[in-house]
């Protein structure tokens, strides 16, 4: 299926690149905010009403100055306040409304990109994690939606604002006196222009030091994690040497923009004041020639500013908004990135006892990365309920590749496999996964406790299974020996397992499974024999009345198979019983004396 995935080279775009060119990727947003109409609705008129009333505040400094202090009346005065006092009330009112109802839309709408966006990426194929990096995924999650929380909750509506500042300024300004408004119209950008060219460079600046610790870092994350390669090398004087180097490329930077902001608040100053000096000199003579008022005056200053303010503020608002627009973009690309592998329509069902046979006809799959060379080519299978099949073959003969097949990672070209007689295509991936237990080489232990590890897959289970499961596996002796026993918090910050007490979590998570097919991938690593008794014995346990298919890199394993596979570039070059494959020679005698470590030199014959 041809599909669109969010372009892999945007992870360490600058924000400069990461923003979109239009504006209209924000409307697809709508869909996220819709259910949020009726506190939009409101939030939009405690906006309007907030803008309304910093317009009105015009208006009453007029009245004070003219009606209360020119007339010398203090009930004029006292009723301004009045009016003053009842305009704060409703601006401080539809202000705080406004900020509430924006920002919760914002989290709101956010938390629900979250999680839709997460919820999405765990149904994403296989395949679609091939050709996207998880830091890239991990930065939408985090860095875009935190850019629309912001464009939401905020920006959006700070834009709206400006604008219905700016032209009910502009009105006002009109109103009050026309003559002194063209002189503002053309003394604005006089104002605006040197400041915005200013802060276009102090905001590029801002980007690009925030880069720069974004390298730091980088850096300090890669080589902290692999501190032991860093020792071990003895490399630290150069890393020290390389971050030093990065820091100070931060503080130059740091640096440069210091100078454009300090350089942006200077002129900024000077211009702002210097054109509020300007209008009233002129607005002054205008007074003192009769031709406004000195209400008119104060009204019209206080205009100038409020417009001059908003349409200062678009063209940062602008850019928060494109970057917003980009951010949307990926997010919204991510969500319509359809998976490779679907449920049908109408799934078909197994049967009610799934019995775990599997059969492959005339199976051919090629990676879709690499389309041009078959991992898997007309390969015939018929696996009985219950059986031990053991595939051999060199690396990349395409073992691994038929349990991806088998899960339903990916389906195959041409040909069909079915489990149970249905073909796994008209199969739901998850109907399908369920009977099937994975135990993979190197098994990932989860940052959880020992008794969630084990339960992975199969929440449902109580204490007792668990313990059961761990007792059938021989994971029990050691599990008691950790501090806190089943509770013991393993993984990454907890108690870090040996290899062979990994594969005994696996095992005993996937006889807790109880699947109808176990895919075991057995690990080459050597264990001490110890270790490898008990993984073995704790694998024979498992194995009891299930059909399974193992990567075999034991004796023990390809011993007791009732049949070994053997597979070479995508196909089965030969099958059988061990001792008749040995007989055979060719590629399993060979094999054998290579791969299984536990061989004897006078069994290979
Ligand atoms: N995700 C992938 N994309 C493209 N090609 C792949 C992918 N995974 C495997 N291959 C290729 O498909 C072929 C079969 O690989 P597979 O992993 O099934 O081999 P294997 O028999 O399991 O090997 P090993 O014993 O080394 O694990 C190899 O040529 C491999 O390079």
């Amino acid at each position: 299926m041809p599909r669109q995935g969010p372009a892999a080279d945007t992870v360490n775009d600058s924000p400069e690149r990461a923003r979109s060119r239009h504006l209209s990727p924000l409307l697809r947003l709508l869909r996220f905010t819709w259910p949020y109409r009726g506190r939009l609705l409101l939030a939009l008129i405690a906006l309007v009403l907030a803008a309304v009333a910093l317009l009105a505040f015009g208006q009453v400094i007029r009245a004070v100055v003219d009606r209360g202090l020119a007339a010398d009346s203090p009930q004029a005065l006292n009723l301004a306040l009045g009016l003053f006092l009842g305009v704060v009330l409703v601006f401080a009112a539809s202000v705080a409304m406004r900020s509430y109802l924006l920002n919760w839309i914002g989290e709101r709408v956010v938390a629900d990109i979250r999680r839709a966006v997460y919820t999405h990426a765990l149904a994403l194929d296989v395949g679609f994690y091939e050709t996207t990096r998880t830091g890239e995924l991990i930065a939408r999650l985090t860095s875009d939606t935190a850019l629309l929380q912001v464009v939401v909750g905020s920006t959006l509506a700070m834009g709206l604002r400006s604008a219905i500042l700016a032209l009910g300024g502009l009105v006002m300004l009109a109103v009050t006196s026309p003559k002194l408004t063209a002189l503002v119209l053309l003394g604005i950008p006089l104002v605006i222009l040197p400041t915005w060219l200013i802060g276009h460079r102090v905001r590029r600046l801002s980007r690009q030091s925030q880069d720069r610790i974004g390298d730091i870092g980088a850096y300090v994350d890669e080589t902290l994690h692999a501190i032991r390669t860093v020792q071990a090398s003895c490399h630290e004087p150069l890393d020290a040497e390389r971050y030093g180097a990065r820091v100070e490329e931060a503080f130059t930077t740091a640096m440069q923009r210091s100078v454009a902001s300090a350089l942006l608040a200077g002129v900024a100053s000077l211009l702002a004041f210097g054109a509020i000096g300007t209008v009233l000199w002129i607005g002054g003579h205008a007074v003192l020639a009769g031709e406004i008022s000195g209400g008119e005056l104060s009204a019209f200053l206080f205009y100038a500013v409020l417009m001059a303010g908003s349409v200062g503020s678009l063209s940062e608002i602008v850019g928060q908004l494109l970057r917003g627009a980009g951010a949307a973009e990926r997010l919204m690309e991510l969500l319509e990135t359809a998976p490779a592998i679907q449920p049908p329509p109408r799934p078909s069902a197994l049967p009610r006892r799934v019995a775990g046979s599997i059969r492959a006809e005339r199976l051919t799959f090629r990676y879709p990365a690499r389309p041009e060379t078959p991992a898997l080519a007309n390969v015939e299978l018929d696996i009985a309920p219950g059986e031990r099949v053991a595939l051999v073959g060199p690396s990349g003969a395409g073992k691994s590749t038929l349990f991806h097949l088998l899960l339903r990672f990916y389906d195959p070209q041409q040909g069909r496999l079915t489990f149970d007689g249905v073909d796994l295509r008209t199969l739901d991936p998850s109907a399908l996964r369920r009977h099937i237990a994975v135990v993979p080489q190197d098994p990932v232990i989860f940052g959880a406790s020992a008794a969630e590890n084990i339960r992975y897959g199969t929440e449902s289970a109580g204490d007792a299974q668990v313990h059961a499961a761990a007792a059938a596996a021989h994971a029990d002796v050691f599990i008691q020996r950790l501090p806190q026993g089943y509770d013991t918090f393993l993984g990454e910050r907890g108690v870090r397992l040996s290899g062979g007490e990994r594969q005994r979590i696996a095992i005993a998570r996937a006889i807790l499974r109880d699947p109808a097919l176990l895919l075991l991938d057995e690990a080459t690593s050597a264990l001490d024999a110890e270790s490898e008794r008990l993984v073995q014995d704790a694998l024979s346990h498992l194995m009891i009345g299930r059909t399974s298919v193992v990567i075999a890199h034991r004796l023990a394993t390809v011993r007791e198979a009732d049949r070994i596979l053997v597979l070479d570039h995508g196909r089965i070059v030969a099958q059988g019983r061990h001792a008749q494959l040995l007989a055979q020679g060719g590629l399993y005698a060979r094999l054998a004396a290579l791969q299984f470590q536990d061989l004897p030199a006078a069994a290979v014959g």
